[in-house]
């Protein structure tokens, strides 16, 4: 057994919460010679809830928990932490797009930003979730002084399990069949799922699927439009889903579990100009990691005229979300 990894998850009493924890503490994330640790964050009124979670989380008995505090200040459940799953925002609702929320929820990421660098353990990784998740990722770290901006990085692994899900489906096959399935730009309805570099059993994708119309067409729109078709059928957004997402972005990030030889996985991260995204801008991009906290982005994919056309537009959003909150960078 290797010592507890110490996690703090924020609104920790919310619907992905529900679903995150459990998942945390039974060793999905870390593994399963890893006790994990939880320090959850929520606000005051939501502490009553929480107790009720951590009970749950007691009665279950799993193994691998270490220990849970709950709290209401950020550089309390902050101390020490080496990850940082910051998922504690307002979800949007019908008819709402997720820059909506910026104004409400880019000021939860100041303050924790700046808990986190103050509090934090030196290896701190931080992967934020509530939405709009890149453009959180942002103003967190640059509220971080002393923190590198690499450690920062925003959650698309949902859109890119999406997308494998309907290639699967299209092709017929299991999606573990689906591999080097990158998700570029922002987690928002500009997204490109780039099916041009996803593989099916080890092929091009667009050799097994060869209906381009379909792929450039409803395959993009589905997977972009994913996150509304979720909140219109169930009346709340995506919450177990995003849970899973959140529990193989961090396993491949630093849980122990390196990229497949050959494959990719998506991680927004701070861009470093590869591609032609700006440098800093907190954008998705495919990556291989080593399951140990580094990541590197891959490097001489090609990109269509169409994907690079879909990727502008993603980053001038990009640029725009930070030109919104320039007075909380
Ligand atoms: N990046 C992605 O792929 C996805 C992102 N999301 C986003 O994740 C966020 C959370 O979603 P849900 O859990 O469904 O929402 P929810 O409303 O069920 O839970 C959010 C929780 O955060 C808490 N909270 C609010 N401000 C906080 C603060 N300053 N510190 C600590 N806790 C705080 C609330 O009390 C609440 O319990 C939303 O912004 C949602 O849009 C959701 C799905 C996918
Ligand atoms: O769509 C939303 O608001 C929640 C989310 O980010 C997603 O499901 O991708």
């Amino acid at each position: 057994m290797s010592s507890p990894v110490r996690v703090a998850v924020t609104g920790a009493a919310g619907q992905i919460g529900y679903a995150l924890l459990f998942r945390i503490a039974s060793g999905q994330m870390f593994g399963p010679d890893t006790p994990v640790e939880l320090r959850l964050l929520e606000v005051p009124p939501a502490l009553g809830a929480l107790e009720g979670v951590a009970m749950e989380l007691d009665d279950a008995a799993f193994p691998l928990l270490a220990g849970i505090e709950l709290s209401d200040q950020a550089e309390t459940a902050f101390a020490g932490v080496n990850v940082a799953c910051l998922v504690g925002a307002k979800p949007r609702g019908p008819g709402m797009e997720r820059a909506d929320l910026l104004k409400d929820n880019g000021k939860i990421f100041t303050g924790q930003g700046a808990a986190l660098a103050s509090a934090g353990a030196s290896d701190l990784k931080v992967a934020v979730v509530g939405n709009p998740a890149n453009t959180n990722a942002l103003i967190a770290a640059a509220n971080a002084e002393g923190l590198p901006a690499e450690r920062f990085t925003a959650m698309v692994r949902l859109d890119e399990n999406r997308a494998k899900s309907q290639l699967a489906k299209k092709a017929g096959v299991p999606v573990a069949e689906v591999t080097n399935l990158a998700v570029w730009g922002n987690h928002s309805p500009t997204m490109v799922p780039d099916f041009d570099n996803a593989r099916i059993g080890g092929r091009p994708a667009t050799e097994v699927i060869t209906d381009r119309e379909w792929l450039e067409g409803e395959f993009l729109t589905t997977v972009q439009q994913r996150g509304k078709a979720i909140i219109d059928a169930r009346g709340a957004s995506s919450a177990a889903s995003a849970a899973s997402a959140l529990v193989d972005h961090v396993a491949n990030w630093c849980g122990g579990k390196p990229t497949a030889d050959g494959d990719w996985v998506s991680m927004a991260i701070p861009s470093d100009g590869s591609y032609g995204v700006p440098e800093g801008l907190i954008s998705g991009f495919p990556v291989t990691t080593d399951g140990n906290g580094t990541y590197e982005i891959v490097q001489g994919l090609e990109l269509s005229d169409f994907a690079q056309q879909k990727l502008q537009a993603s980053v001038d959003e990009l640029q725009q979300e930070r030109d919104a909150v320039a007075d909380m960078l």
